[in-house]
């Protein structure tokens, strides 16, 4: 029986895969590790948290990428696609990065530090970075980071720069939420882009988070995502789950089964889409109820491992049925 990588290669896809985090006990449980290490079922990976800022330069200029070796070395192992996340983001830093009074110059100096150490180290082995993780607010405005706040959008500059000259042939992205549909904030994405695209910044693909609620998943999703294709870019669905509001029932896990359909099917729609990655693949580890107060059962499988209606969905959507 085909796994749901198997499905999305036949159907012209680079990958089906899911985020994993050996910061948490997930990378010690047997039977989580013997679901996630088979190519037929995950073509890619994702670390959840170990190539973030916070684990990967905790002191300046002090490197440390054990957690990322041990996820990079996996898809090796299995042969599957490396995803890296991420560059440069609000969240997960270090303190000498959040307690620092930066001037300008001092900031574009670190920035430009991080992204090639990291990039540089994982040459070759990654398809794609998340150089930019959610730089913008709901509204289309620049999220006011200590980034922004510092460098203005020249962080992305900076960052998107030294990605390029430290792997030419790793895809660069910018990674963010709520931009999957047609929007304030997606406009504001596309009109991003345009903007570097005309200083000739490196920029290849937009990842597409897609953390959806079920019977919300929107309806605009191939529109506009055919609106980044004529931009010139790829993209792809990097962190999707699609979670219920609690205690959950058969409809519910009806109606999800369809909204990972929807969300699946529409990837396949526009050619540009290059795959398909849930931000972990069992709600036994997902971050979702330790955010979102009351939501829970966001993933395919359930929290004992078992497929739920939504890997059907999947399923279903890759085979074009
Ligand atoms: O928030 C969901 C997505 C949204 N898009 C970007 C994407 O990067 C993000 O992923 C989530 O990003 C979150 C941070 O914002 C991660 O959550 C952090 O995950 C870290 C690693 O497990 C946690 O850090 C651990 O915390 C433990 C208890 O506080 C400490 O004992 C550990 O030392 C520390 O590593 C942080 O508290 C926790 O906040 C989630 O696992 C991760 O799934």
């Amino acid at each position: 029986v085909s796994g749901l990588n198997a499905l999305a290669r036949a159907a012209g896809k680079l990958y089906f895969g899911t985020a994993t985090d050996n910061t948490t006990p997930e990378f010690t449980d047997p039977t989580y590790l013997s679901i996630l290490e088979n190519y037929n079922q995950f073509g890619q990976l994702t670390p959840a948290n170990a190539m973030k800022w916070m684990y990967i330069e905790p002191e300046a200029g002090v490197f440390n990428f054990t957690l990322g070796n041990q996820i990079a070395d996996l898809t090796e192992e299995y042969g599957m696609v490396l995803r890296g996340h991420n560059g440069v983001w609000y969240e997960e830093l270090p303190g000498w990065v959040t307690s620092t009074d930066w001037n300008a110059t001092g900031l574009a100096y670190a920035v430009q530090r991080h992204v090639s150490g990291i990039v540089g180290h994982y040459a070759g082995r990654v398809y794609a970075w998340d150089v930019v993780n959610e730089p913008l607010n709901d509204n289309g405005t620049m999220r006011e980071d200590l980034f922004y706040n510092a460098l203005n959008t020249t962080y992305i500059n900076i960052a998107l720069e030294a990605a390029r000259a430290a792997d030419p042939n790793a895809k660069l992205y910018i990674n963010d939420y709520n931009i999957e549909y047609v929007g304030t904030k997606s406009t504001a994405m596309q009109n991003l882009i345009k903007q570097l695209q005309s200083e000739g910044v490196p920029i290849d693909g937009v990842g597409m988070e897609s953390h959806f609620i079920v019977g919300e998943v929107p309806t605009t999703l191939v529109e506009n995502f055919q609106a980044y294709e004529a931009l010139g870019l790829e993209f792809a669905i990097t962190e999707l789950d699609i979670r219920m509001e609690l205690p959950a029932t058969d409809e519910l896990y009806e109606q999800q089964k369809q909204d990972y359909y929807t969300v699946v099917d529409a990837c396949l729609q526009v050619s540009v889409c290059r795959g398909v990655t849930v931000w972990d693949w069992t709600d036994k580890y997902s971050w979702v109820p330790s955010t979102f107060a009351g939501y829970g059962d966001a993933c395919p499988w359930d929290a004992n491992y078992t497929r739920k209606p939504a890997y059907d969905g999947i399923a279903i959507a890759f085979e074009g049925q």
